[in-house]
């Protein structure tokens, strides 16, 4: 799905790019961190998703002819020489980020721009759009996998999706927190994840009769066929049909692979057709479910005895229905002063949890001696990174006074260099590598933080040098009030 996206950016990015321009000041360096406050779903961690999208949208990021005339014709009146500059822009940046399937947590960067304030501010929306929906999404989906480990999960969002992107690119990130495949065949074709699909309550409608719909079906597909079973009725009709139809298979030396559920007591009818399949000789034949399902249904439905092996998940995931949308933000922590050097910058807020942390910076995950994660580290680059023998102070940005000190430890390095001065230095791993990664970060944890209700908050700390040049900035930006 290539398109020429430049112009995917809000208009005041442009106007920041042309005030910028005309004030001279748009050479300027400029560091920009991208990061969310608040987890979603009340979960412990997120999943970092969306890289790919990134690269490419940066990679591709030029604009057209059309894009220039059509700028041409804004009330701002852009100078022509400004559209001209336009027109030979490509990205000259360096961009760090977490890699996709990292397990992320809030205020901590996830990704860094460095470059022109000119280039980095284009960039903003288009990063945060692709970066927040896939993370959502990515995340949306561990949730599912944790309470359904051992199961077969099929992604079928498709068509409640927020349209065909978030459609195909939301398949992906469902991939990449753990589900097995999906029923999205762009999403197929592009990221080569298995596709998977059964039939439709129309192709019964179809035919004069169910059991003639389902010996169809399954004489023209090959192995391994699945039939919805609940057209009409689902014990008394439609898994004795499939019985059947499983039977007729069977004759010709085949298997059908399971039924589908898709209404009505899911628990107490994945039970009853479990019994007759068992019955009938057919232990073989899995049970799949779907209608509205999200992780508490499944959870639910397990504790009540379902036996249900493969579940087919859409609207709930594909919108991330109960949070449909994370609150990544992406600010300014480091700009270029009119005499060359670079100087932190912050933004306050009367909420101390939405100050910014000024300075660019790095993010270590700190391993201990049982080789679990204890917390992520901040500090500054030009900070010596932590090493292991080397005490490490850490403590709670919003409650200084709560610390702790570690020093037998492995200091991971989280963000990766992606581009450096414009060209791509990352190559992007396949999928099969990132749910590798994934599954290894989650390895990382204890259960506590990974739980889906009231986990643990897993710690990031800052330096005391990040902490400290923190309170220094905002001590000079808030004015005491005087009585
Ligand atoms: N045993 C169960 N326990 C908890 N939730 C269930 C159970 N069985 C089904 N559900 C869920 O209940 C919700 C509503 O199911 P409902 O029975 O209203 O649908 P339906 O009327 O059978 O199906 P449809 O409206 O698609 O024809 C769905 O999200 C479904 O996944
Ligand atoms: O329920 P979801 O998690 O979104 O999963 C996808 C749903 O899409 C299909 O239904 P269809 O479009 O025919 O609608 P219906 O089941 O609501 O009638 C399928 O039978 C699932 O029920
Ligand atoms: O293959 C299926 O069963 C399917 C695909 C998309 C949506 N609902 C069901």
């Amino acid at each position: 799905m290539r398109r020429e996206l430049a112009l995917h950016t809000d208009k005041y990015q442009i106007n920041m790019m042309y005030a910028h321009w005309a004030n001279g000041t748009h050479k300027r360096k400029a560091v920009f961190e991208a990061y969310f406050r608040k987890l979603p779903f009340g979960n412990g961690f997120a999943v970092f998703a969306g890289l790919e999208r990134i690269v490419g949208y940066i990679g591709g990021l030029r604009f057209t002819e059309e894009d220039i005339r059509y700028l041409s014709e804004q009330e701002e009146n852009y100078a022509p020489a400004f559209l001209e500059e336009l027109l030979q822009f490509h990205f000259q940046g360096t961009i760090h980020a977490m890699k996709e399937g990292a397990l992320v947590f809030s205020d901590e960067p996830l990704l860094r721009v460095e470059g022109t304030i000119m280039e980095a501010q284009l960039v903003e929306t288009a990063i945060l759009n692709f970066m927040n929906y896939q993370t959502l999404i990515a995340t949306k989906a561990s949730r599912v996998k944790q309470v359904a480990p051992d199961d077969i999960l099929l992604e079928f969002g498709t068509r409640r999706a927020q349209e065909a992107d978030a459609a195909v690119w939301g398949a992906r990130a469902a991939y990449v927190g753990g589900f097995d495949a999906t029923s999205n065949m762009l999403a197929g074709k592009l990221f080569g994840i298995p596709t998977k699909g059964t039939h439709a309550h129309s192709w019964v409608q179809s035919f004069g009769s169910e059991q003639e719909a389902f010996d169809a079906y399954a004489r023209v597909m090959p192995d391994g066929v699945t039939l919805l079973v609940d057209t009409f009725d689902t014990l008394r009709s439609g898994v004795p049909n499939a019985i059947h139809t499983a039977k007729m298979l069977e004759a010709q030396g085949k298997r059908m692979n399971a039924i589908r559920l898709d209404s009505g007591d899911l628990a107490y009818l994945s039970r009853e057709a479990r019994r007759m399949l068992d019955e009938a000789g057919l232990s073989y034949v899995r049970i799949v479910a779907s209608n509205d399902l999200d992780e508490n249904t499944i959870m639910n439905l397990k504790s009540q005895g379902a036996a249900i092996d493969t579940w087919g998940v859409g609207t709930q995931l594909i919108t991330a229905s109960d949070q449909p949308s994370l609150g990544g933000v992406y600010k300014l922590v480091e700009i270029e002063s009119a005499s060359g050097e670079m100087v932190p910058t912050i933004k306050i807020s009367s909420n101390p949890e939405k100050v910014s942390t000024p300075g660019k910076k790095e993010v270590y995950r700190i391993i201990g001696k049982k080789g679990k994660a204890v917390a992520d580290y901040i500090s500054f680059p030009e900070e010596e990174a932590p090493r292991s023998g080397a005490r490490l102070k850490l403590f709670n940005p919003l409650h200084p006074y709560m610390q702790k000190h570690v020093q037998h430890y492995t200091a991971l390095p989280m963000l990766e260099p992606i581009y450096v001065n414009g060209f791509q230095v990352y190559k992007l791993p396949d999928l099969a590598e990132i749910r590798r990664y994934h599954k290894e970060q989650l390895d990382l944890f204890w259960p506590e933080y990974l739980r889906k209700l009231n986990p643990e908050v897993y710690r990031i700390n800052l330096s005391e040098k990040v902490w400290e040049q923190k309170q220094k900035l905002i001590a000079e930006h808030i004015q005491p009030d005087l009585e």
